[in-house]
């Protein structure tokens, strides 16, 4: 099911002077204190304008995969600079209570301002104006956060390590830059705001100062994909329509066989029932070459309408492709290396995965091209069987490879939901 935000009107400078707790969310946007953001000014005009307000930070699954995809992405892989398993917990428990008050719009800690003028305040402060613009704030661990680099066990949780979390093998073509792969954490933070993701992770980098350092981030400007059928199909940096047949929230069924770990999956990792693997690939698109590809050409690439986003066999957008539709030149319409068909859940068994990428551009490169792409993030039920090998396959029979480079690379198993008093990936440590 789609999960509904509450009201956008929730500002943390509305916030401020009460110190409302997050059970208190529902008696603040009763009291009707003030937004940042002119004609938000109910529940209604939030919702039409397809601007949410907040989504609950805990639940069965952690927020930010099924929610309806925000704009914005600043994501964050994190090494931990201890040994200590208590610092650890610890760190853990701090970032689950500021998430949950950022994600209610609420500034971290006591706050950005009203505090000791001795001391740096809690929170960093530029989110203060600003409403929780659908905010989701979803915690990873990666593989090395049970087995290091030299296979030491760092923190006890070697051998509650999930069989499938282990690092994903070199693809053919990849050129990954280790400075932009792997991660012993990370944190997915999404909203509608960029300074909203931003401010997240930040404040989350800062309360862990002594504990962890960031590794490498990403930034994300546009949604690659729809999560809810409530949603419109965004487009890529090549000017396609993508998320088209993404796994939606709505698809119950799908979630629970494609999305979610079921609790026989891995008799040894049972804490990650009800989470999920997700898959993080930067990929850099050269957009100058592409631009200069014929129209149809690029719809062949693709396997699909630049317009509508139709397959090449026709009908509409949803419209099924139909691979065995002949063409010209005993080909069939939909070649035989368009990303759709090579990518297809009908080639890997029937595996699908939900989607949740972003467009990124980090300025220019060395020969004045664009430093642009698309930041692949899906969530799987496991890697080895929904993600390896349709990689493998793009990487080495898909027309589209031409135009991309694989950057950056990282795996992590997204604990599910925090319950009520919990930290985040608390039964991995219980
Ligand atoms: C290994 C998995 C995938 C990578 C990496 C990937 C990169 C990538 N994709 C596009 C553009 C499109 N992808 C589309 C569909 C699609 N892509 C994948 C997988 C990977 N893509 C899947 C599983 C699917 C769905 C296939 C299906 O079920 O039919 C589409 C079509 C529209 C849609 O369905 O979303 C486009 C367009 C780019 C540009 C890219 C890397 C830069
Ligand atoms: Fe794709």
């Amino acid at each position: 099911m789609t999960e509904q935000p509450t009201s956008s009107r929730l500002s943390r400078r509305g916030l401020l002077g009460g110190g409302v707790a997050v059970a208190g969310v529902a008696g603040a946007f009763a009291a009707g204190r003030g937004s940042a953001h002119a004609g938000e000014d109910d529940a209604a005009a939030t919702a039409s304008a397809g601007r949410p307000g907040t989504y609950a930070f805990r639940g069965a699954h952690q927020a930010g995969i099924t929610t309806p995809a925000q704009d914005r992405l600043h994501f964050a892989a994190f090494d931990v600079v201890t040994d200590d398993r208590d610092a650890l917990v610890a760190l853990l428990e701090q970032w689950t209570l500021a998430a949950e008050q950022m994600t209610a719009g609420e500034p971290a800690g006591t706050g950005a301002v009203g505090g000791d003028v001795r001391l740096p305040p809690d929170d960093t402060g530029e989110a203060l104006d600003l409403p929780a613009s659908g905010l989701t704030i979803t915690f990873g661990f990666g593989p090395s956060l049970f087995r290091d680099a030299d296979g030491k066990d760092r923190f006890g949780l070697a051998d509650r390590q999930p069989a499938a979390l282990r690092e994903l093998p070199h693809f053919p073509g990849d050129v990954l830059d280790p400075a932009r792969s792997g991660g012993d954490l990370c944190i997915q933070a999404c909203a509608d705001d960029p300074q909203v993701a931003v401010h997240a992770v930040r404040n989350l980098a800062r309360i862990g100062f002594g504990t962890v350092s960031v590794r490498w981030s990403q930034l994300g400007f546009g949604r690659t994909s729809t999560t809810s059928t409530s949603q419109s199909t965004p487009r890529n940096l090549f000017g396609f329509k993508d998320g088209t047949a993404n796994v939606k929230a709505e698809e119950a069924a799908a979630l629970e066989e494609h999305v979610w770990v079921g609790v026989d999956d891995d008799a040894g990792a049972g804490w990650l029932a009800g989470g999920s693997y997700l898959v993080a690939r930067r990929v850099n698109m050269t957009i100058e070459v592409w631009d200069r590809q014929p129209l149809g050409d690029q719809e062949a690439f693709i396997g699909r309408t630049k317009g509508t986003g139709a397959p090449l066999s026709g009908g509409e957008e949803m419209t099924e492709p139909d691979f065995e539709m002949p063409g010209s030149n005993d080909q069939p319409v939909i070649p035989v290396d368009a990303h759709v068909r090579v990518v297809h859940p009908g080639q890997h068994g029937g595996a699908r995965m939900l989607r949740r990428g972003y467009n990124f551009v980090d300025g220019s490169n060395a020969l004045g091209g664009l430093d642009a792409g698309l930041f692949f993030l899906a969530y799987v039920r496991d890697p080895a069987t929904h993600f390896v090998p349709v990689q493998l396959a793009m990487s080495t029979s898909d027309a589209l490879v031409e135009y991309l480079k694989f950057t950056g690379s990282a795996l992590f198993a997204v604990p599910p939901g925090a319950g009520p008093g919990e930290h985040v990936g608390q039964a991995l440590f219980t």
